[in-house]
């Protein structure tokens, strides 16, 4: 699609209004590959199945599409250049899967659409079918993605990781996934200012021609996972002008609140939500534990509480399945059912 000359507030305004005000972000990406079977223990995550299962990765979008998703997002997170070479592909068969979680997030878009087309299963505007809008989000994980150790829940990178060597380490990847056919670019689970830094400065210098949004990891509703600042961190978003989203994923639930009104003191840009189920996550043995506490399972009835102090697109992160972004879609739109059993998630 492109932005054509549209300034990216226009651009999103314009497929929030076409949503109905607010738009459903997809759910777990690797959750939902790993519900189709697929074992994610390995440094690629669930960029691994771009290379062994790239069926499966049209399944999942497809999935979310059923589900209600308005945005679905690429198989990139952990899809580096890197990361590629080190399981020995070269450079360009590692370019080629980058741009090619963008078109199977394409492929499966089109597929959704024929099919509603063919069974006239979207709404119905004055006798005329109309299309549910979608967008495909490019995912750009951050360096500590590609680390798979977990450090996009610290944002401890060390002194050696500095502004340039973030640039340096995601330009490649950001200009593949900027010319290969998505809408936007989502920067997920960033930890740290400097990284939130090094993508503004990315995206002014490479003429990056999409626009984006910038989302955050928090683990205590004050500050991003690094300690960094969340007002500082969404005022660095705010500033660049090809962001066009603030907000924060894979976070608890519960820290939800807090950090809308953080960012709502700093920006007016519209607001993206899509925690993870409140599970912490092993980065060792790369998998979820329960946490003890508070129970989030039941974050979905959250939503509209989040859309009444100012988000505006919800959906889910690790640990959430369709049927949760079901759930969300339902209650954003407030058809019938406004509660969301565990078996739901
Ligand atoms: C958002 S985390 C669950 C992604 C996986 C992590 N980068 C790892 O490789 O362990
Ligand atoms: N888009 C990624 C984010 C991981 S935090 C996924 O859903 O797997
Ligand atoms: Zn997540």
């Amino acid at each position: 699609m492109g932005l054509e000359g549209v300034e990216p507030s226009v651009f999103v305004s314009d497929f929030l209004a076409k949503c109905g005000g607010y738009a459903v972000v997809d759910g777990g990406f690797a959750t939902e590959l790993e519900r189709h079977g697929q074992d994610l223990n390995d440094p690629l995550w669930s960029a691994k199945c771009l290379i062994s299962s790239p069926h499966l990765v049209r399944r999942v979008h497809l999935d979310y599409l059923d589900a209600g998703a308005n945005v679905i997002i690429t198989a990139s997170y952990q899809a580096t250049i890197q990361g590629f070479e080190a399981k020995g592909l070269s450079t360009e068969e590692a370019e080629t899967l980058i741009s090619r979680s963008v078109e199977i997030a394409c492929e499966a878009r089109q597929i959704y659409h024929d099919k509603c087309t063919k069974d006239s299963w979207d709404f119905l505007v004055d006798g005329n079918i109309t299309r549910r809008p979608v967008l495909v989000a490019a995912s750009v994980g951050s360096y500590g993605a590609y680390l798979a150790d977990g450090s996009e829940y610290t944002g401890n990178y060390g002194d050696s990781v500095t502004l340039e060597s973030l640039k340096d380490f995601h330009r490649r990847r950001l200009q593949i996934l900027a010319t290969s056919g998505a809408d936007l670019i989502a920067f997920e689970t960033i930890p740290n200012k400097l990284e939130a830094q090094a993508y503004a400065e990315l995206l002014e210098e490479e003429g990056i021609d999409i626009p984006s949004w910038f989302s955050f990891t928090s683990k205590d509703g004050i500050n991003v996972v690094s300690g960094d600042s969340i007002c500082d961190c969404a005022s660095i978003a705010d500033s660049c002008k090809q962001v066009a989203a603030v907000g924060i994923n894979c976070t608890p639930p519960r820290f939800i609140h807090g950090l809308i009104l953080s960012i709502r003191k700093v920006t007016n840009k519209p607001v993206v939500i899509y925690p993870n189920s409140g599970e912490t996550y092993d980065a060792e043995r790369k998998t979820w534990v329960k946490s003890t506490g508070v129970a989030d399972e039941d974050f979905v009835s959250y939503a509209a509480k989040w859309r009444d102090i100012g988000a505006s697109l919800f959906g889910g992160c690790c640990r959430t399945t369709p049927n949760t972004i079901r759930a969300i879609s339902r209650i954003l739109f407030d058809k019938s059912s406004l509660t969301l059993s565990k078996a739901d998630m």
